[in-house]
């Protein structure tokens, strides 16, 4: 329930006074609708379908006292226009109450997706790595629609509350005896019915957990379709997704079943009640006609809001655990925050490294407990600035981990990162991020033409300047030949593309940035010999301009290493100049 009121609350910083000008509409289009039916009762007077009888209703009776003072051809047009102007009035508010409601609904949805999605980007890659990716989709997609709709189901929950009493109000001033007994009946009802709100926090759970394996299937499933059509798993794949969305479809029929149940239910027992209430009316409290119809009227309008009450609990109560994980997601999100002022991203100090970047006694473990493995374990690196350090080892030896940590991505669990022999903090750690070209292992193109994912780096480069990243990365010849030229679209991820073209126009993107670090992370390991001396030959032109770190597992890729780190399972192995003796424990390490 906490985690309720947590977002009714965000809902009222957000809305301010319009959730209130928005309840009080609510609760006037309830009024409104109360005095038409007030109305009705000196209609069917003036009708002579109550006779004098509805001169002993409390309002009606006033009613009809006024209107039997007209002339009689007067009453009935006079009456009538009224009660036109009153809907009138209600069918307007109505209008502009529904278009408010949706500009509130939309706008709050949108607001809790900047804060979850400016949460996120405020938090620390280890976040991201511990994580299923598609759990945040998830959370970000069907959670957020389900905690933003029962959200404002809340809301309307409270209005109709507001107006059901207000009702309750008007039926004790006509009879409180016969309120009573159907106050006592629907609260019985209402008591009764608090097992199905269990069921339907039950069914919630399910779907949460149902549509989070959903869409973390389809992630895994799409972005693997190349491994499903050539192992053909097509058909276990498939039997996994009939399983699955045939648990869905119970899941929802479950729900709508409970809801149905609870609305035949509530159907049954006002036809029992009004059948008590006449009965009661007639033979025990002995009131008279117009007020026993004015009594029916406004009750079997007052039932249907009980009705609403109850199903819309249930809704909101099912959408309880999406309620739970997105706050619990904003609050993970908050402890892992590296960012403090989103707009300061952009606006990092610079940072220049003289000397080098060092690992002092650094360990590291992915894993959150205790008995987890370090994946860096008492490393003491030295990075020299403008040189060239190769790092080498074994898959899984760490190497990607160790460049994470030389560039600020993570932090280390015990030990320093120095830089120009200064523990780095946190902005620093930010800072030098900002310093670092990256090109990783499976480098990432947006879905966006060529020009787009170059200018995503550096918005203000030149035509020139573009041609001449390319250049460095030997893609000026392919991009020239593609139809579109910078302008071709490079497809999901760069799928448009070969591995190695993507991997030379991630190089030439990382170039664009005049990064103080460039960091390559077996950026060559997709590309043909050719291709590959051309690179070689540019990044060894780029030798102390800049400082260059790579993770290599071809031999000719730390040929003009001025240092090479061996790692073997975490551990730094060698770390020594590159000589020629150094050579031979290389060659049989990349063997590996
Ligand atoms: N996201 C992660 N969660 C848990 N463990 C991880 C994660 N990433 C890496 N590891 C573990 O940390 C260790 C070092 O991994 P790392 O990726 O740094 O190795 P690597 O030398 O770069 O391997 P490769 O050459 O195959 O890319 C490995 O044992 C690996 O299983």
């Amino acid at each position: 329930m906490t985690d309720l009121w947590f977002y009714l609350n965000r809902l009222r910083s957000f809305a301010g006074n319009r959730l209130y000008t928005q309840l009080a509409a609510m609760i006037a289009l309830g009024l409104f609708d109360g005095v038409g039916v007030y109305l009705l009762a000196p209609m069917l007077g003036l009708l002579g379908l109550f006779g004098d009888a509805s001169a002993n209703v409390p309002l009606a009776g006033d009613w009809f006292e006024a209107l039997r003072e007209l002339p009689a051809s007067y009453a009935l047009p006079v009456l009538l226009t009224v009660y036109v102007l009153v809907m009138t009035i209600q069918a307007l508010l109505q209008r502009e109450q529904s278009v408010r409601s949706v500009r509130l609904q939309q706008g709050f949805i949108r607001h809790l997706r900047l804060r979850l999605y400016e949460a996120l980007m405020r938090s620390s890659w280890i976040f991201f790595v511990r994580r299923r990716k598609s759990d945040f989709q998830h959370q970000l997609t069907s959670e957020l629609a389900r905690v933003s709709q029962a959200t404002y189901l809340l809301l309307q929950l409270v209005s109709s509350l507001a107006f059901t009493v207000i009702q309750i109000g008007f039926a004790f001033w006509l009879s409180a005896k016969l309120t009573a007994i159907v106050l006592i009946s629907g609260t019985g009802i209402a008591l009764a019915m608090r097992r199905k709100i269990r069921s339907a926090k039950e069914i919630g759970n399910q779907t949460s957990e149902l549509s989070q394996s959903y869409l973390a299937g389809l992630t895994d499933h799409l972005g693997g379709i190349k491994d499903i059509k050539s192992n053909r798993l097509e058909a276990s794949y498939l039997a996994w997704f009939r399983d699955l969305t045939g648990r869905m479809e119970a899941n929802f029929i479950a729900l709508a079943r409970l809801q149905a149940a609870t609305q035949s239910f509530y159907k049954i027992a006002a036809a029992a009640l009004i059948a008590l209430f006449v009965y009661l009316a007639f033979e025990v409290f002995h009131v008279g006609a117009g007020q026993l119809m004015l009594i029916v009227i406004i009750f079997s309008r007052l039932w249907p809001r009980f009705t609403a009450i109850q199903a819309g609990a249930e809704q909101i109560v099912s959408a309880i655990p999406a309620f739970r994980s997105l706050r619990q997601l904003e609050r993970e999100c908050g402890e892992a925050r590296e960012w403090t002022d989103m707009d300061g991203i952009g606006q990092v100090r610079d940072i220049r490294v003289t000397q080098g970047i060092e690992c002092r006694n650094v360990y590291f473990r992915y894993g959150e407990d205790r008995t987890s493995e370090y994946a860096l374990r008492d490393v003491c690196v030295h990075i020299p600035s403008g040189k060239m350090t190769a790092i080498i080892g074994k898959s899984g030896a760490g190497k990607s981990t160790l460049v994470d940590m030389l560039t600020g991505l993570l932090e280390p669990e015990s030990g320093t990162v120095r830089i120009d022999g200064v523990p780095v903090g946190q902005d620093a750690r930010i800072a030098l991020r900002h310093a670092v070209g990256y090109v990783a292992q499976d480098p990432f193109l947006f879905h966006a033409s060529i020009r787009d994912n170059l200018l995503a780096v550096r918005p203000d480069a030149g035509e020139e300047e573009l041609w001449k990243a390319l250049r460095f990365s030997a893609s000026d010849d392919f991009v020239k030949r593609l139809p579109e030229g910078l302008d071709t679209l490079v497809g999901d991820r760069g799928v448009r593309l070969s591995g190695g073209e993507r991997q030379r126009l991630v190089l030439a993107r990382a170039i664009l940035r005049r990064p103080s670090i460039l960091v390559l992370d077996e950026a060559t390991s997709a590309l043909d010999s050719e291709n590959e001396t051309l690179i070689q030959e540019a990044i060894d032109r780029l030798k102390g301009t800049m400082t260059i770190i790579v993770i290599a597992h071809r031999l000719s890729t730390i040929r003009g290493a001025d240092q090479v780190i061996v790692l073997e399972r975490g551990e730094v192995r060698v770390r020594e100049e590159h000589r020629n003796s150094f050579k031979e424990e290389c060659r049989q390490s990349l063997r590996l």
